[in-house]
């Protein structure tokens, strides 16, 4: 089990302005290293994305996109598209067997498609958002893309500081990623409405499936928890002006367990008015197979891990599949039991094999 000195009772703030003095950038490693092996999330100020972007689409844009009139959102609903982007209703996902309580857009960052006829399945996963009719929200498209281009850049700065932590140099990560234009991460806009009375569960406890989640909390609500390694939910409100950075189970698997990946849930808010969040997952290569990569981690590095010790079981669904599968396989598995409704369209064989009795009801959030 863990030991005490490792646990704890808050979520580390990171400040991304120490990188620009020597001294600063060591205390910054230092500080990320220990998130890193013993909490998994952190908060980080000062970072790299324009205010302005991260303002506008907080007070202006978020709101409107959720309040345009229903058909214009299922007019881009999920089903349509083999890259599961666009949008879902609320009540369509289950974690834990409960309804979540939220409802989202799924938008991916710019991307070359690489599948041709014969490919994988999964070289189909990546490709072009859905858009809302321009005329609806004028400006809207051109501010998200400039959004996911910016926190897609700061993505790969922050993996090449993450790789240092871990003794690994600063491009030790690099070959998980394909050149930038082949890549595609995907953000999602989220609103949790206000709930009177039974399910509260925005999203119930879960691990990201990826490498590396940075999240916008858009609104001032608290609602957003994670686990630590006593099993206690700690709060992670929303701190203006910061990302909440989190380790998903892929760069946990890959590490061997030397990073954290962290439980985590939503609370739907209390009060009057809905939570909006923005979450932006940092995928790696889709044909990569984790299981055949073998970090060269420092014995200082291992010690720490071993100091901290293993994390007991907690409230999250389990999964996955890494082993053997390439990335993009992985990938696919958690895009079908999430949106089932969209595989089943556009993936027919693999949501068989997945659902063999068929799908009733919600899917599990991924
Ligand atoms: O909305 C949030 O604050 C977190 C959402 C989340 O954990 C997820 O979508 O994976
Ligand atoms: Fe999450």
């Amino acid at each position: 089990m863990h030991t005490d000195a490792s646990n704890f009772s808050s979520v580390p703030v990171l400040d991304y302005a120490l990188l620009s003095s020597a001294a600063g950038r060591n205390t910054f490693i230092i500080q990320l290293r220990h998130a890193l092996i013993n909490v998994g999330f952190l908060y980080l100020k000062n970072h790299s994305v324009r205010h302005e972007i991260v303002d506008k689409l907080m007070n202006y844009y978020i709101p409107k996109l959720f309040d345009l009139p229903q058909e214009a959102k299922d007019k881009i609903k999920m089903p349509n598209s083999e890259h599961f982007l666009g949008y879902s209703r609320l009540g369509t996902e289950l974690t834990k067997g409960q309804v979540d309580q939220r409802e989202q857009f799924d938008f991916g960052t710019k991307h070359k498609c690489r599948w041709q006829k014969g490919d994988p399945d999964y070289y189909r996963l990546w490709g072009p958002s859905q858009w809302p009719d321009e005329e609806l929200i004028p400006g809207f498209r051109e501010t998200m893309e400039m959004y996911l281009e910016e926190v897609e850049q700061l993505g790969y700065k922050f993996s090449s500081l993450l790789a240092e932590a871990l003794g690994l140099g600063p491009k030790g990560l690099e070959h998980f990623y394909d050149t930038q234009d082949m890549m595609q991460h995907r953000g999602k806009i989220v609103k949790y409405p206000v709930i009177t009375g039974g399910n509260d569960q925005g999203v119930g406890p879960h691990y990201d499936a990826g490498f590396l989640t940075l999240l916008l909390q858009a609104s001032p609500h608290r609602g957003l928890q994670v686990q630590n390694l006593s099993g206690e939910w700690i709060d992670a409100p929303p701190i203006p002006g910061t990302f909440v950075i989190n380790i998903g189970k892929a760069f946990e698997f890959v590490t061997r367990g030397v990073a954290r990946a962290t439980s985590h849930r939503v609370l739907s808010p209390k009060g009057d008015t809905p939570r909006y969040s923005v979450p932006f997952f940092q995928n790696i290569s889709l044909t990569i197979k984790l299981v055949d990569e073998v970090l060269d981690f420092p014995p200082e590095i291992l010690q720490l891990r071993d100091k901290r010790g293993t994390v007991g079981a907690t409230d999250s669904v389990n999964f996955t599949e890494f082993d053997r599968e390439p990335s993009g396989h992985v990938n696919l598995i958690g895009r079908v039991k999430s949106h089932p409704d969209t595989a089943v369209t556009h993936y027919p064989e693999l949501f068989n094999n997945i659902f063999p009795n068929g799908h009733s009801g919600g899917a599990s959030a991924y």
